[in-house]
């Protein structure tokens, strides 16, 4: 591989809900260059692109520039030098250096988010929109504000009833947290809810707080607004971010991947249309001899078969997928002219079908066989794979997805980074303030963890206090600085017990892939010893496994 088709490591998402500060202007316009530079390299240079690229990049010249971001500006300018390079010849030593320029850039993109509150944006949790907090006790919600920020969640806080109602008329939130007397008398937010609801002007979800005396009318009142969340005294961010997740997840339950079989063309681009239509991700094969490969590659939801194709029929390769223990319940749809319903059951039973739908095929039963399957067979999987506390991937699950990862590096050779973490004195946390809170500290770790990590990442809940962190495309110097600075938020969380704040911190072990290393438990096995590493200097530190311990 030349140096130029290398990938930029660990570009940060672009996320959603980057605010227009002056820093995250030029922040998001390098990823903006990042990730057209990264599109470009893989479908080869031409002087057009160069040209596009070019344009992205004054833009971040400009925007560097006006809000005086140095270290942006430095580096754009070198881009910019290399760009007219470039356009006398694409050759590749100056494609190279291209190549280095951009990773300069997108090293400085991810210091600067790192650095940046402002830029702490929750990659899981995508709010296109801020949260609104009406609180009257401005500094209990400078506090809350405070601590959702350690989670990546900018919060605008309005503390008087013309503020509120300003700020409803220009930006609606992503979920407004009011207090329930927040006008001035008893109830007199919940009456301002139940107004706007009124007025069919509620069109974001809301959340009550009663800092005074909460009667059980207030929270009567409180429900019918329609409102899922009633918290008194204090909030607890975990349990408010939880609910956000819930109200504003953006992932669409019927977001399933799909693998269609079918040897005919015209029906195998049919089906891939209906079911793009439907917003599902499809990836369409006719040879049914790469059907194996296909699943391990794709690693669908469910499969479609068609049942009659040159070589073998769908029941005889349904039979062959289940062969393997880990496609074993994975759903399986036929497709077939046949329409003699004992002939339909026959194959099914022969082959493990799960379903049967008959040529023409009708896209709306297609939709709906996929949406009925997938789901089932996600909340069947999610009791297998997940830890019923966190939510995060078990133990088993981890590995497996570890392994996954390895192989798929192997392959591609990009970087991969393993990382175990465990809650440092956690006995005394359950001994000072009971399990249950222990638990909620475990939970708030989880959340945090999938806040602050990219989608791409595996996060698990590996036993007890311990969690695990697959990075792929990852370099270790990467990973380290990642988990240092998820470390340096997370002690900041003040954890609540009651009247009492705690703080919590973890220890940490990396490992990065080798070529020595061959499967999960190996490179587990080095995280571990990294884990064990950190602990012995003290806890409460992140340490790469350097091949001495
Ligand atoms: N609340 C709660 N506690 C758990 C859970 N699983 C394990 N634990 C407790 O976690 C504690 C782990 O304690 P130790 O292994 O001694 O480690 P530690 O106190 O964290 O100390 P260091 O790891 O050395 O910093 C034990 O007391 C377990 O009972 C759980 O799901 N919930």
């Amino acid at each position: 591989m030349t140096d130029s088709n290398t990938p930029i490591e660990n570009t940060p998402p672009t996320q959603a809900s980057d605010q227009n500060t002056p820093i995250s202007k030029a922040t998001t316009q390098s990823r903006r260059l990042i990730s057209t530079w990264q599109a470009f390299n893989k479908a080869g240079w031409t002087q057009e692109n160069l040209k596009q690229l070019q344009l992205i990049n004054q833009r971040l010249i400009g925007y560097s520039e006006r809000y005086q971001d140095e270290d942006h500006l430095t580096v754009a300018q070198a881009i910019e030098q290399v760009i007219a390079q470039c356009q006398d010849s694409l050759e590749k030593s100056k494609l190279d250096l291209l190549t280095q320029r951009v990773r300069d850039l997108a090293k400085i993109t991810l210091r600067k988010s790192d650095k940046s509150q402002q830029e702490e944006t929750p990659p899981q949790l995508k709010l296109r929109k801020p949260i609104y907090l009406a609180i009257t006790d401005t500094t209990y919600a400078a506090k809350l504000a405070k601590q959702l920020s350690y989670f990546g969640l900018q919060c605008k806080q309005l503390s008087t009833k013309d503020e509120l109602e300003q700020h409803l008329r220009i930006t609606p939130p992503s979920i407004l947290l009011i207090e329930t007397n927040f006008c001035g008398t008893q109830d007199s937010g919940v009456e301002l809810i139940q107004q706007l609801k009124d007025e069919s002007r509620l069109d974001f979800p809301v959340s009550f707080l009663s800092l005074g005396n909460c009667t059980l009318e207030t929270r009567l009142k409180a429900i019918r607004t329609g409102s899922k969340s009633f918290y008194v005294e204090s909030v607890d961010p975990g349990r408010f971010i939880e609910s956000i997740d819930v109200e504003n997840s953006d992932v669409l339950d019927n977001d399933y991947r799909v693998l269609v079989l079918d040897d005919s063309r015209s029906q195998a681009h049919f089906i891939d249309t209906t079911l793009k239509k439907a917003k599902m991700t499809a990836k369409v094969i006719t040879d049914p001899l790469l059907i194996l490969d296909t699943l391990e590659e794709f690693q669908p939801d469910l499969v479609v078969l068609d049942m009659y194709m040159p070589g073998c029929t769908g029941s005889e390769l349904a039979h062959i997928i289940r062969q393997h223990e880990k496609w074993v319940s994975m759903p399986i749809v036929f497709l077939s002219a046949e329409d003699d319903i004992n002939k339909q059951l026959q194959a099914m039973s022969l082959g493990g079908g799960d379903d049967f739908l008959t040529k023409p095929i009708n896209p709306d039963h297609l939709i709906r066989t996929i949406r009925n399957r997938g789901s089932r067979a996600k909340s069947l999987l999610a009791l297998m794979v997940r830890d019923s506390l966190t939510g995060l991937y078990n133990h088993t699950h981890s590995l497996h997805k570890l392994d996954n990862a390895i192989q798929h590096n192997l392959r591609d050779k990009t970087p991969l980074s393993f990382a175990m973490l465990d809650i440092d004195h956690f006995k005394k946390v359950n001994d000072t303030y009971g399990h249950p809170i222990g638990d909620k500290v475990i939970k708030s770790l989880a959340l945090f963890l999938k806040q602050r990590l990219r989608k791409t990442d595996v996060i698990g809940r590996y036993g007890g206090e311990e969690f695990a962190v697959v990075l792929p495309n990852t370099s270790a110097t990467d990973a380290v600085m990642i988990l240092n600075e998820i470390l340096s938020k997370f002690r900041n969380i003040a954890q609540s017990a009651g009247e009492k704040d705690f703080n919590v911190t973890f220890s940490c072990g990396i490992a990065a892939l080798a070529p020595e290393i061959k499967d999960a438990s190996a490179l587990s096995e080095l995280a571990d010893k990294a884990l064990y590493e950190a602990k012995r200097a003290g806890r409460n530190c992140v340490r790469l496994y350097s091949g001495t311990e």
